[in-house]
């Protein structure tokens, strides 16, 4: 089994994606989704992968976009990889001719093995794997029943949906995953106690990475 590589999504500071960067972050999220508490502009992604040091990917989420306003945000933020978290086609992915992955939101009946084989064919590069919850496209901090999982994809697997540097250990011993991503699980917390949409505490994201990587 690989050591898992980590994505660090929902950046919306540049000292933020540095510091995942240093902490060994293989990837960072900007989320382009304007409903989201994480959305960044362009403009601010932009700033942000310019904080980034080399040979760290730098992955676009996006839901259900129209496939201008993606091609508007490539033209202006250098991304390696662009992540569809809606209900986007394999021919919708496939049509930007640039490295891509496929969401899949475990609702009741997903199929991650069929899912993987219809986006694989279209040349998605990876199944990212995240909880279903109604109303909420991404980033909803709820695990999901790993059991549900396959053993094997069509596809490199990326394990989401509530992880946390407590419970990324045992999610890599039970899924084997090619890659975590983590997004509400590193936030920092307000006063009120609740997460701030879009605020990495550091000492999270450096224990997560450090959780993540020390399989075996
Ligand atoms: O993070 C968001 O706000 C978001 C909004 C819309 C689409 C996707 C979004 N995030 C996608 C991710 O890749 C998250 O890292 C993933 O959903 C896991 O989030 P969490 O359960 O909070 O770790």
């Amino acid at each position: 089994m690989n050591t898992p590589r980590v994505k660090i999504c929902g950046i919306t500071r540049p000292e933020d994606g540095h510091q995942a960067a240093l902490a060994g972050a293989d990837a960072i999220g900007l989320v382009f989704h304007p409903a989201s508490p994480r959305y960044v502009t362009p403009r601010q992604a932009a700033a942000i992968a310019a904080a980034l040091p080399p040979l760290v990917t730098t992955v676009g989420l996006f839901v259900d976009a129209a496939p201008d306003s993606v091609a508007a945000v490539l033209d202006q933020v250098p991304l390696d990889l662009l992540q569809f978290h809606g209900d986007e086609t394999p021919e919708y992915g496939a049509a930007f001719r640039r490295p891509w992955i496929k969401a899949l939101r475990m609702r009741d009946g997903a199929d991650p093995a069929a899912e993987a084989e219809r986006y694989a064919a279209a040349g998605a590069r990876g199944l990212l794997v995240d909880s279903y919850v109604p109303g909420v496209p991404g980033g909803t901090g709820e695990r999901f029943d790993w059991s549900r999982l396959p053993g094997d994809l069509a596809l490199p697997l990326i394990l989401a949906g509530g992880l946390d540097p407590d419970n990324v250990a045992e999610a890599v011993r039970a899924v084997r995953p090619w890659a975590v991503d983590v997004s509400g699980g590193v936030e920092a917390f307000g006063e009120d106690g609740r997460r701030l949409g879009g605020i990495k505490d550091p000492r999270a994201v450096t224990a997560f990475i450090r959780a993540a990587k020390a399989w075996p």
